[in-house]
């Protein structure tokens, strides 16, 4: 059974179909990629399946069990890392975790053990004592992501997390997505890096204008390479 099961989504903005019917699965350890240029509808996708946003219609199911924006039981297994970064600039990396931490119900040892595992996790344990305002914009992204681990979630959701951030931080996530799936995670994430998503997803779906156009593994999308393939379903460019 996939950890993630996605069928018939669909979403409005008033009279703008932002999500049209879009299905998918994520088992256990796979790394599904996302991929479309901007407004493609991802953010809307994913929003909808860490249950931030109601859907119009369709299903999403966690571990076989239903899922929606009331869920708590199945919300305890996701771990969601957004784009907007919601981090407290004056508070330290630490300070940070054991906040987030303290939302997720954990306290006393447990919570300090764990938060010394996701700064080792996510390369930064030497700097945990200084303030996140300090922080460059990749290390930010990588604490973002410690936080969305927390609570050892059986699916992570990213929404394009290495946009914009330098190449050293890039990698450094890079490697930790591919570590984690490694330890059994279902890693669900959006870019619309094509390289990225070569090197990275064992599957990817295309989708544009709020629709899957198609979803297989990159060597079976590749013609001859992911962006390639783009511009055939699509006759356009994805980073136009
Ligand atoms: N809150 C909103 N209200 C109205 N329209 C929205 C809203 N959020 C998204 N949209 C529209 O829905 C469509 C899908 O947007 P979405 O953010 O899901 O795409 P995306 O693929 O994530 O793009 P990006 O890469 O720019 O984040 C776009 O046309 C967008 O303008």
């Amino acid at each position: 059974m996939p950890v993630l099961e996605v069928t018939g989504l669909r979403k409005s903005y008033k009279d703008r179909l932002a999500v049209d019917d879009v299905g998918f699965a994520v088992g256990e350890g796979e790394t599904y990629g996302l991929l479309g240029p901007n407004g493609a509808g991802k953010t809307t996708t994913i929003s909808m399946v860490v249950g931030v946003l109601a859907r119009d219609a369709g299903e999403v199911r966690i571990d076989g069990r239903p899922h929606d924006t009331a869920s708590t039981s199945t919300k305890s297994v996701i771990g969601y890392v957004p784009q907007e970064l919601a981090l407290y600039p004056d508070l330290t990396a630490r300070e940070n975790l054991r906040f987030f931490a303290g939302l997720y119900g954990m306290r006393g040892g447990e919570a300090r053990r764990r938060i010394e595992e996701v700064l080792t996790t996510v390369g930064l344990a030497d700097r945990a004592g200084e303030a996140v305002g300090k922080y460059s914009g990749g290390m930010s992204r990588r604490l973002n992501i410690g936080i969305g681990l927390l609570n050892r979630p059986r699916l992570l959701v990213l929404d394009e997390p290495t946009a914009g951030v330098d190449p050293q931080s890039r990698t450094a996530i890079l490697d930790n997505v591919r570590s984690l799936a490694c330890d059994g995670i279902a890693v669900l994430y959006t870019t619309h890096y094509m390289e990225e998503a070569e090197r990275l997803c064992d599957r990817v779906g295309i989708i544009d204008g709020g629709r899957m156009l198609a979803e297989g593994s990159p060597r079976e999308l590749g013609a001859p390479d992911l962006e390639a393939a783009f511009l055939q379903l699509t006759g356009r460019a994805l980073r136009d």
